[in-house]
């Protein structure tokens, strides 16, 4: 594997050890199986200066269900270790979801690019936030993301553990490869997910974030290049480690996916320079 986006920490980008491991298990199952569940941890950071060597354990083939363990390795060792689960298309009379949030539809929100263009514009912007924003705009993810709650930069609101937003990776994958799809959707799954439990804290500054473990379930077929509501929440964090949850909506209300993280957050807090 190699690497797209490199993250600030110069650690490589969760997702896209996850959506790569996914890539090299699906490969070793037949087309007619498709991924349904994948459990992870993340055991060492990632070296973005070397490629990655994904090695696939057949672990089982079923007549229904088919199980591999994959692990990423750099260095000699793993980074990473995943169990996948692929199953045949199999109907059921068992069918529930739960709703779909209401909320403005993607056309009538802007990127994350766009809200950042809209604050440099404005001229009483601190020099040092220009900056930070700037930096901000030069890191390209290969994912386009639309706030449903833009966030007010550099602005120290406590919110409840909750964020919502429409997704969908850059470019044109079309329809067809619902392989593809999942192994996309596992990368984008990870941005920005684990943020969701600091929301409440604007006080502390992350001095190290990095996911422990994820986990998602695919539920029906989508495209992750159209736009994807992602419903995030964390449901608790202590110990120095949060854990976040989140919901992956088609645009047309069909769940696509869930997904589950626990994340090592270490934080200290924002100094603020002094009045006097
Ligand atoms: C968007 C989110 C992402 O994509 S994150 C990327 C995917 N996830 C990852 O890369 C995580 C990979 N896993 C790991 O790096 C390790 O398993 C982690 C989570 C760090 C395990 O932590 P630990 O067992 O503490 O590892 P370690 O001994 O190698 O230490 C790593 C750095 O943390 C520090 N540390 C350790 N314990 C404490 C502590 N109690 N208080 C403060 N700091 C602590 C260590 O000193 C070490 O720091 P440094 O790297 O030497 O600067």
């Amino acid at each position: 594997g190699t690497h797209h986006w490199i993250p600030r920490s110069q650690r490589l980008f969760g997702g896209q050890i996850i959506g790569q491991a996914l890539v090299a298990a699906a490969k070793s199952v037949s087309d007619n199986l498709y991924a349904h569940s994948l459990h992870c941890y993340f055991v060492r950071a990632g070296d973005p200066k070397v490629p990655v060597l994904y090695q696939v354990d057949r672990i089982r083939d079923g007549r229904s269900f088919t199980v591999r363990s994959v692990r990423a390795i750099q260095h000699g060792q793993p980074i990473l270790i995943c169990q996948a689960s692929f199953q045949m298309l199999q109907p059921s009379p068992l069918q529930h979801q739960f709703t779909m949030p209401v909320v403005p539809p993607p056309e009538d929100l802007l990127t994350v690019e766009e809200l950042i263009r809209l604050y440099l514009s404005k001229p009483d912007l601190a020099e040092k936030y220009k900056l930070g924003l700037n930096k901000l705009l030069a890191n390209e993810v290969p994912i386009e993301i639309k706030p449903v709650n833009p966030p007010v930069f550099y602005k120290l609101t406590a919110s409840e553990p909750k964020n919502l937003f429409w997704v969908r990776a850059r470019g044109y994958i079309g329809e067809g490869n619902m392989k593809l799809h999942c192994c996309v959707a596992a990368y984008v799954s990870d941005f920005a997910f684990l943020g969701t439990a600091l929301l409440p804290y604007p006080g502390y500054r992350a001095q190290f974030a990095a996911s422990l473990d994820h986990a998602m379930w695919f539920h029906s077929t989508f495209r992750s290049d159209e736009w994807m509501l992602y419903e995030c929440e964390s449901p608790w964090a202590g110990g120095s480690r949060g854990l976040v949850q989140g919901r992956l909506w088609r645009r047309d209300g069909v769940l696509a996916a869930s997904c589950s993280q626990e994340g090592v957050l270490r934080v200290k807090p924002v100094t603020r320079p002094s009045k006097l």
